[in-house]
C-alpha cells in the first residue's frame, strides 16, 4: 500500500513529515528513515518527524536526524509540525504537544508559527565558547568570517572532539550584527553538515548572548542562511523561561511512495 509523505521547511531547515496516528510507520527502520531523507536516493531532508496521537495533548512528535537515528528536540521541526498538524485539522490555530524533551504550547497564525521551547537553566560560559541544551545541545562561538569559513570541517572537529565525542553537539557560529540582531550558521548533529536554520540553535545562540552580555534585550532576531528567526524569553537569576521560537513553516509537497 502506498505511503503518503509531506515535506515541509523552516527557513530551510526541511522535514520529511508522516500522519502516523494509525502506528503504520515502521519506527526501527533506520535504513528506512536515512533513505527518506537521502538528498539523491530518497525524497531529501534534514529530518524526518512523525505526528502521532497522545492521550492527553493535540499530538505528539518523534523526530529522527538524516542519518537515520532518533535525536533530542527540533525546533524548526516542531513548528513545521504545528503547521502540518493544522494542515491535518488537527488543530485550528494552537496546540499543546508532547516532544523528546516535554510538552511545548504553540500558536500559528497564517504561516508563522510561534514554539514555546523548554526553560534553560544551565549555560556553561567556557570564554572560548558558551555550551547550552535547548532541548538539543548546542556549542556557541563567534565567527568573525561567518559569511567564508569551511563550517564542515571546523563544525565536524568541534561536533566530535572532547568533551562531545560520540554524543556530539550541534556547533553555532555566530557574529552580532547589533545588540537585537545576530547572524548563526549551524553545523548540524546527526546531519553532518551546515543546515540553513536550526530552530534550537538560534535559541541557543540568543539565550548564549544575553548570557554573556552581550546584549540585555530579550527579543532578539537571528538571520540564518535560510531565512530569519526571532528568540524571545524571561530571565529570572539567570534562569531562562517563557522562551519562544517564532518564524515561518512552510508546506513545500505531498507525495506518496
Ligand atoms: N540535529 C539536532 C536535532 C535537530 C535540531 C534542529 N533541526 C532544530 O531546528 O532545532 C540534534 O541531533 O541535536
Amino acid at each position: 500500500m502506498a505511503q503518503i509523505f509531506y515535506k515541509y521547511q523552516g527557513t530551510g531547515n526541511d522535514f520529511v513529515m508522516i500522519d502516523n496516528r494509525l502506528q503504520t510507520f515502521d519506527k526501527n527502520n533506520t535504513k528506512q528513515v536515512a533513505f527518506l531523507c537521502d538528498r539523491r536516493f530518497g525524497i531529501g531532508a534534514d529530518g524526518l518527524i512523525l505526528l502521532e496521537n497522545h492521550s492527553d495533548y493535540d499530538f505528539k512528535m518523534v523526530y529522527y536526524n538524516a542519518d537515520g537515528n532518533e535525536s533530542t528536540m527540533c525546533g524548526n521541526g516542531g513548528r513545521c509540525l504545528v503547521a502540518f498538524a493544522k494542515h491535518l485539522g488537527v488543530i485550528k490555530d494552537k496546540a499543546i504537544f508532547e516532544a523528546i524533551d516535554g510538552i511545548h504550547h504553540a500558536t500559528i497564525k497564517n504561516d508563522v508559527v510561534s514554539l514555546q521551547m523548554l526553560d534553560v537553566d544551565s549555560v556553561e560560559d567556557h570564554k572560548t565558547h558558551v555550551f547550552l541544551n535547548t532541548g538539543s545541545p548546542h556549542h556557541v562561538q563567534f565567527e568573525d568570517k561567518i559569511e567564508d569559513f569551511d563550517i564542515k570541517n571546523l563544525g565536524a572537529k568541534i561536533r566530535y572532539g572532547a568533551p562531545y565525542n560520540s554524543e556530539g553537539s550541534n556547533v553555532n557560529f555566530v557574529k552580532k550584527i547589533s545588540d537585537s540582531n545576530f547572524r548563526l550558521r549551524t553545523y548540524e548533529r546527526g546531519v553532518e553538515d551546515e543546515t540553513l536554520s536550526c530552530g534550537t540553535g538560534a535559541t541557543a545562540v540568543a539565550i548564549a548572548m544575553h548570557y554573556i552580555g552581550e546584549t540585555e534585550k530579550n527579543t532578539i532576531d537571528l538571520d540564518v542562511e535560510g531565512g530569519k528567526l526571532q528568540v524571545s524569553f524571561n530571565v529570572e537569576n539567570n534562569s531562562y523561561n517563557n522562551v519562544w521560537l517564532i518564524g515561518p513553516a512552510n508546506f513545500v509537497f505531498k507525495g506518496e511512495i
